[in-house]
């Protein structure tokens, strides 16, 4: 069967690996990114970007510093924008996603924030007055924005955020402060030094009353000398773990006036004469973190997907020991825990991917539903990409590491690619909402399903399995080798312990009450619990899109897909054998049976491996990573990466001459 990547010159083990696949990768391709013209044209992008020099790197960022690096990413943002349309479709959302990644990359660039939350934030919350100034410009570049929210003393409980705007009727505007040094605006992307504008999130006083936090657009700079305002202090938070061309940012306001159509009046309204009218669902101010958390599974389902390619090409060129005497030494992909540590990376990236499909259509309907005057969708998508948003962030980070350790020594140099995606991936288990946090809001609202089960009531569609009737036994084991069935069995049984989870959590939580605490301390108490039901209840969501998706897959790839899912899940549901145990839905022997299952699934997907991970179709640029270049050549490459070390500039260090030279020689003279 066709894998598209074999060219001559190749390394031939990697060649090998590629001439056993027994799908169309381009299938598998087209059927990741939505159609087969959607793949040529990411294809097309990364053709012309590669032989443009305007993108070109002579030195890789790795050696560069950090000043350099935002110089150097700037001159290529600035290349972009004036000449995006060479290259894609600059209106079409996945094609400039695609353009950045492949003319940036991933460690930030001035315009990401203004992108991803900026015009989202104004598009999704502003009124028309507003908007019709702000958005033709923004959209023209004319300016940059940041989302300016957290501050140095609170990010995660946004009730108490200290940023005040207090709405001054005599001139009909606000006037923004930053009362103390921790109501300072800490961290925002790209408001250190490339925005001039930012949404501010600030607690709203009328006439003394305090409301609660709402957004205004505030000008920070001036559009001609960018120089800051009078009454701002913005700068550079400083260096950080990663994401070192982002100039993430600190804020202070003293005392700035705004128009009061400076405030962000889709939702909620204050009149000229200072009377508020409350949003029609009391979050709707918090809609741009919905879409940035329903949005970033793609990034790190890619992110993901990126080292899983890493590791899986790097072990399919590097050979190392022997498994049995007297033969050659084999490829480090034949070990069994090489394959058990990279293979369930591969099928989670495409478990997270196909959940973000799910979700995306989710988000459009409620976003419908919204421009209708509707916002019932809003509580379930809330929950479920919180959920989501954490298991995720955190799934994807064990993965790379685990990849990253998989490519041994190598995996550890910044030539793998690897440290660099993992910093950079890893602040989503942080942003957007603390990962422990953003579970609870999945957690409250399982156990409202719970309620809503016990009574009766209708359920919600991610809670909607809390309303079936549980056959108190699993099936697992016993399909008779039939894996519809079998599928089948396993989503049961994972329905079943989240169900399970929720329950007990939610008595648990009853119990702590009648004990005489109060709600909150009660849950207090049972965080941990609530939190693992939410886990649970989210990878029951993540398996049912998976599964949902291969079973509506062309038949050509449908065999390919369905070995992952197995895999998938037998590795889920080992992985969370002891919810399984605990109540004896499932037996030791079951248990048993899943990982005897998990161990041949490695075997069936070993001569597909390769071609998996091609079909994720990231290009060399995107990986940019020496272990993981498309053509295997790993070794001279890695070479010539070190040789452009900036200690390899000159045989003999200014340190060791000043420094190290005449130390040697003076315990030379003191003999
Ligand atoms: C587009 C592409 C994306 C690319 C990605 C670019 C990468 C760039 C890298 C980084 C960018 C990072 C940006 C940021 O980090 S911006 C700052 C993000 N900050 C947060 O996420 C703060 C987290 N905190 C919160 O969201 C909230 O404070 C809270 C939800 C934790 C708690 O809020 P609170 O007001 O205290 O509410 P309650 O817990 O009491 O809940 C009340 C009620 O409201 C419901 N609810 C809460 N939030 C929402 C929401 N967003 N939408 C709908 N409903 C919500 C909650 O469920 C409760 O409901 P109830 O039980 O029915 O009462
Ligand atoms: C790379 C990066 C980019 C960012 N970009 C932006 C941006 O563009 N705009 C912006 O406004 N912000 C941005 N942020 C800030 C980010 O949104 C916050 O840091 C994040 O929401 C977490 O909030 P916090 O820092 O207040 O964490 P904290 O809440 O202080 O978390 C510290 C610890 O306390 C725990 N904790 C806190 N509250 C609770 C609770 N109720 N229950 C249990 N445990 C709790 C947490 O779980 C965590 O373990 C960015 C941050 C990073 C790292």
């Amino acid at each position: 069967m066709p894998n598209r990547c074999i060219k001559e010159g190749d390394n031939p083990d990697l060649t090998k690996e590629r001439k056993t696949c027994t799908f169309d990768t381009d299938e598998l391709t087209a059927n990741l990114y939505g159609s087969r013209n959607n793949m040529e044209r990411r294809r097309e992008i990364t053709k012309k970007i590669s032989a443009d020099p305007d993108f070109a790197d002579p030195i890789p960022h790795d050696f560069l510093s950090r000043e350099k690096c935002i110089e150097a990413t700037a001159k290529k943002t600035k290349a972009v924008v004036q000449r995006g349309s060479e290259f894609c479709d600059v209106t079409n959302y996945y094609e400039m996603l695609h353009l950045i990644n492949e003319a940036i990359g991933i460690g930030g660039y001035p315009l990401a924030l203004h992108y991803g939350m900026f015009l989202p934030a104004l598009e999704g919350q502003a009124e028309k007055e507003l908007t019709d100034d702000i958005i033709p410009r923004a959209k023209n570049l004319e300016v940059i924005g940041a989302y300016a929210q957290t501050e140095m003393g609170h990010g995660t409980n946004l009730r108490e955020l200290e940023t005040t705007a207090t709405y001054d009727k005599a001139t009909q505007e606000f006037i923004i402060n930053t009362p103390t040094r921790s109501a300072m605006k800490w961290w925002p992307g790209n408001l250190g030094k490339m925005s001039n504008y930012a949404v501010v999130t600030c607690q709203l006083f009328i006439d003394g009353r305090k409301i609660g936090p709402h957004n205004f657009l505030v000008q920070l700079r001036c559009e001609k000398t960018h120089e800051p305002l009078p009454g701002i202090i913005v700068g550079d938070i400083g260096p950080k773990m990663a994401f070192d061309t982002n100039d993430n940012g600190f804020l202070a306001l003293d005392n700035i006036r705004v128009p009061r159509k400076n405030m962000l009046m889709k939702h909620a309204k204050v009149s000229p004469d200072g009377v508020y009218t409350p949003p029609m669902h009391a979050k709707l101010n918090y809609g741009t973190m919905v879409y940035v958390r329903a949005h970033m599974l793609y990034a790190h389902g890619q992110f993901l997907a990126t080292a899983a390619i890493v590791a899986t090409r790097y072990s399919a060129v590097r050979r190392q020991g022997r498994i049995e005497h007297g033969v050659p030494e084999v490829q480090i992909l034949d070990y069994q825990t090489q394959q058990h540590r990279i293979f369930p990376q591969i099928a989670r990236a495409y478990a997270i991917i196909f959940t973000y499909m799910d979700i995306k259509d989710q988000y459009d309907a409620m976003i419908k539903g919204i421009a209708e005057g509707q916002t019932d969708l809003l509580p379930d998508l809330h929950a479920i990409t919180s959920g989501l948003k954490s298991v995720v962030t955190h799934m994807a980070g064990l993965g790379i590491e685990q990849c990253r350790m998989a490519c041994g020594g190598h995996g550890y140099s910044d030539a793998s690619g690897l440290p660099k995606l993992y910093g950079v991936q890893i602040g989503g288990c942080t942003y957007e909402g603390e990962n422990m946090v953003m579970l609870q809001q999945t957690a409250r609202y399982l156990m409202k399903a719970v309620a809503s089960a016990l009574q009766g009531k209708p359920l919600s569609h991610s809670v909607a399995y809390f309303g079936k009737k549980s056959s108190g036994k699993s099936r697992i084991g016993k399909e008779g080798g039939d894996i519809a069935r079998e599928h089948e069995a396993m989503l049961e049984a994972l329905e079943h312990a989240a169900c399970r989870l929720s329950v007990e959590a939610s008595q648990m939580w009853e119990k702590r009450g009648r004990g005489g605490e109060t709600k909150e301390r009660a849950w207090n108490g049972v965080t941990v619990e609530m939190n693992r039901a939410a886990r649970v209840h989210t990878r029951v969501f993540m398996a049912r899109s998976f599964h949902r998706r291969v079973t509506s897959s062309p038949p050509s790839i449908r065999p390919v897909l369905t070995d992952l899912l197995s895999l998938y899940l037998h590795y889920e549901c080992v992985d969370m054998a002891h919810h399984l145990l605990e109540d004896g839905f499932c037996s030791g022997e079951q248990i048993r049976y899943l990982k005897s299952r998990l161990y041949e699934d490695l075997t069936t997907l070993r001569p597909n491996a390769v071609s998996l991970v091609d079909s994720f179709d990231q290009s060399d640029r995107e990986l940019n990573s020496v272990l993981g270049r498309r053509d295997g050549n790993v070794y001279e490459a890695l070479y010539q990466w070190a040789r452009k070390s900036e200690l390899n500039y000159t045989d003999v260090l200014p340190a060791v001459q000043k420094y190290v030279m005449p130390m040697m020689e003076e315990n030379r003279s003191k003999l």
